[in-house]
């Protein structure tokens, strides 16, 4: 057999850990509340997806929203990791998209029910290539931006988290034991919106990477 790479992580079959309103300015654009402590919630690995495959709308939506974010993708398992190590346990990046099924998070808010359907679906996680941890030597102040048909719809800087990556590793890892693979989406910035059909997402971390996705509905 032969070794696995890290640079294909989202074959390894791993868990996404995402982290929500963790940018104060795209809390505030969804009426949420500043979190006093970092919101998680799940994506499986089935939720990936890469450049040349399109993103697919699931049929019980009609507000499906893009949401870019930089992946932190773990080398060096461990549970209960101080954030003083925390960094050791990077391999390196991605460009995320966190696509929502607005319409349906909004319905479970409001019923107090959990936000799998809106959040965990097929395409639901959308990855650029991997970006080795040396390529990012402050991932904590780097630009992220997404265009959809060429417009720019969000631009921000991760300088604007609220909870750092140090801070999320050790806050998660207290929990839930970080694999080597796992992919932690941390959060986006403001001006998420609505994409259809046909639309084409291209979004990008300054010049270290840049990727596109194609928008399609599933065949029926
Ligand atoms: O759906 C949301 O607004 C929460 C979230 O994922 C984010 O802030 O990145
Ligand atoms: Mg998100």
């Amino acid at each position: 057999m032969t070794a696995r790479n890290i640079s294909r992580f989202w074959e390894w079959g791993r868990k996404i850990i995402c982290v929500g309103r963790n940018y104060a300015d795209h809390a505030k654009e969804l009426k949420n509340a500043i979190p006093t402590e970092p919101v998680l919630f799940l994506k499986p690995p089935t939720a990936y997806v890469k450049e040349g495959s399109p993103i697919l709308v699931p049929l019980y939506t009609s507000n499906l929203h893009h949401e870019v974010e930089l992946g932190v993708v773990i080398g060096k398992g461990g549970t209960a990791i101080p954030q003083s190590a925390a960094m050791e346990h990077v391999a390196g990046y991605a460009l995320c998209l966190d696509m929502t099924a607005r319409d349906i998070q909004d319905e479970c808010k409001s019923k107090g029910l959990p936000w799998t359907m809106a959040k965990a679906f097929n395409t639901s996680c959308p990855v650029s290539e991997f970006i080795p941890k040396e390529r990012i030597p402050d991932p904590g102040n780097v630009s992220l931006w997404l265009k959809v048909n060429d417009q720019l719809r969000q631009s921000g800087c991760t300088s604007q988290m609220i909870f750092s990556i140090p801070y999320l590793i050790s806050y998660i890892s207290d929990f839930i034991t970080l694999e080597e693979g796992d992919l932690i989406l941390t959060g986006t910035p403001k001006g998420v919106s609505a994409v259809q059909e046909h639309d084409e997402l291209q979004a990008g971390i300054e010049d270290i990477v840049m990727m596109n996705f194609r928008v399609d509905r599933p065949e029926q």
